[in-house]
């Protein structure tokens, strides 16, 4: 927790006033949500989008105004979580499902935030079953399709029932393993029907990767983008 929380904070440190801020998913972007929050409430001029409603809210509570997509014509910097990282800054995300809204935000911002502890490290993106939203009406043809890919594929659910995106989509869990070459997967997803967005998110998205770690160092890469 402490090795997320250090990772969001530092990311935190790079915005500054009357930045258009992209807010990711998951515990270690609440993190960072939580930290603007307290930025605002000390003075802190920023506009934000919010990549699912959970992190929507979290942010009203926190003292932070929402912008809707619709209204924004730049995103300065987004700051999220991934499921995984490899070497070369490559992503595997979604783990909450919010992967298209959060895709969106990433490609269209001027900086992308990478936070991460150091569990998230792997040396060949595949272990986390990748996410990918689909479409409802098609799910057991693209599940099929998905599973020609080389994977076990199931249809995502919470709670005994199916798990619902904020975009009223589907997401199909698929077990690779191992993915060999992800620009080919990547390619391979992007070319098939029923599906809306994959968590693969490749490089180069990703501008700054922050790692947290449990002896609380923290390390601060900047990529190039
Ligand atoms: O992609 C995501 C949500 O769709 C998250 O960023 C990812 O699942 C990491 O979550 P956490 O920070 O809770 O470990």
């Amino acid at each position: 927790m402490e090795a997320k929380r250090a990772a969001a904070e530092r990311a935190v440190s790079y915005v500054t006033d009357g930045m258009v801020v992209g807010l990711g998913t998951g515990s270690t972007a609440n993190w960072a949500i939580r930290a603007l929050g307290e930025g605002v409430k000390a003075g802190l001029r920023i506009k934000a989008v919010a990549s699912s409603v959970a992190s929507e809210q979290l942010a009203l509570e926190a003292g932070i105004a929402i912008t809707d997509f619709s209204a924004l014509s730049r995103i300065d910097v987004t700051i999220d979580g991934a499921d995984e990282v490899d070497p070369e800054a490559n992503l595997i995300k979604g783990g909450s499902g919010a992967l298209l809204r959060e895709k969106i935000l990433a490609y269209n911002s001027r900086q992308f935030i990478v936070v991460v502890d150091e569990a998230k490290l792997v040396d060949t993106l595949g272990k986390f079953p990748l996410p990918v939203e689909i479409a409802p009406f098609a799910a057991a043809l693209t599940l099929r399709q998905l599973q020609r890919l080389g994977c076990q594929a199931s249809i995502r659910h919470q709670g005994g029932e199916r798990f619902v995106t904020d975009n009223a989509n589907l997401v199909a869990d698929c077990s690779f393993g191992i993915i060999a070459s992800p620009g080919k997967l990547y390619e391979q997803l992007a070319l098939l029907p029923g599906v809306m967005e994959q968590g693969l998110f490749l490089q180069p998205m990703v501008s700054r990767l922050i790692i947290g770690y449990l002896d609380g160092r923290v390390e601060d890469r900047w990529l190039q983008r």
